[in-house]
């Protein structure tokens, strides 16, 4: 599903590499935990899979497609099967839970009748029927984020990209999201969480992946947190 070969990335402004010489790949239907410490390169790691940027050096594949070669036309294709759930949730604040779902497939050109069945089965999916009509201002944090959990699944992507989901949850409500997004793995979706959260990586036993100053230190296929912590 991923597939990164010798991957560099220098950002112009930076002399030190973001990224050096990195090389993972990850299975359809793996559930990985990206993690390291602040500025080790978790961020662009997901950007390059998102083509958001291009590597410096070495290739990116995800799912069929070669990101190094892929035409800029071809990029919303791309990002119509990848789903993306990030800290600070993005959702639509004048926009209902509904239409906040809604939204993902209308922007993709989904036909009404679709949206109408397919809305109402993923927010029930989420635990969040019943809140439809509401606004994100009117909802917890778990829940605006259950919110941004459907409107990343609701096309179904191959890929789920989760940037520090839980950064802003308290533990009890950051468990509650991992059972959704390790329910989600189940369906065959991939998931790639960047996180800091070392309960939730001692707790779930998934692959580890950690970067240390942009290169991989270590890759657990049911890794902890910190090592002999
Ligand atoms: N757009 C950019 N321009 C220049 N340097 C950048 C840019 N984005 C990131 N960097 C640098 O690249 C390195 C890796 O940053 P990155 O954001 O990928 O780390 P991270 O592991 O996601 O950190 P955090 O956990 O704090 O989000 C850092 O040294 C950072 O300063």
């Amino acid at each position: 599903m991923i597939r990164l070969e010798h991957v560099t990335k220098v950002y112009k402004t930076s002399p030190r590499p973001a990224l050096e010489d990195v090389s993972v790949s990850v299975d359809k239907g793996e559930f990985v935990f990206l993690i390291g410490p602040s500025g080790s390169g978790k961020s662009t790691f997901l950007r390059l899979l998102l083509r958001e940027d291009v590597p410096t050096k070495g290739e990116i594949h995800v799912a069929d497609w070669d990101l190094t070669k892929l035409p800029r036309r071809r990029v919303p294709r791309l990002r119509q099967r990848i789903g993306c759930v990030f800290q600070d949730f993005r959702l639509l604040v004048n926009k209902t839970v509904a239409e906040n779902v809604a939204f993902a497939l209308e922007v993709i050109g989904k036909p009404r009748h679709t949206i109408r069945k397919v809305v109402p089965e993923v927010l029930q999916l989420v635990g969040l029927d019943g809140k439809a009509e509401r606004m994100p201002n009117e909802l917890s944090g778990g829940e605006q984020q259950r919110v941004a959990i459907a409107r990343a699944f609701v096309n179904r992507p191959l890929l789920l990209l989760a940037d520090e989901p839980t950064g802003n949850l308290d533990p009890d409500t950051s468990q509650d999201i991992m059972l959704l997004l390790e329910r989600i793995n189940r369906t065959g979706t991939t998931v790639l969480m960047a996180t800091h959260d070392h309960s939730i990586v001692d707790s779930m036993r998934r692959r580890v992946v950690e970067l240390q100053f942009g290169k991989v230190t270590r890759d657990d296929s049911r890794g902890v947190y910190g090592v002999g912590r």
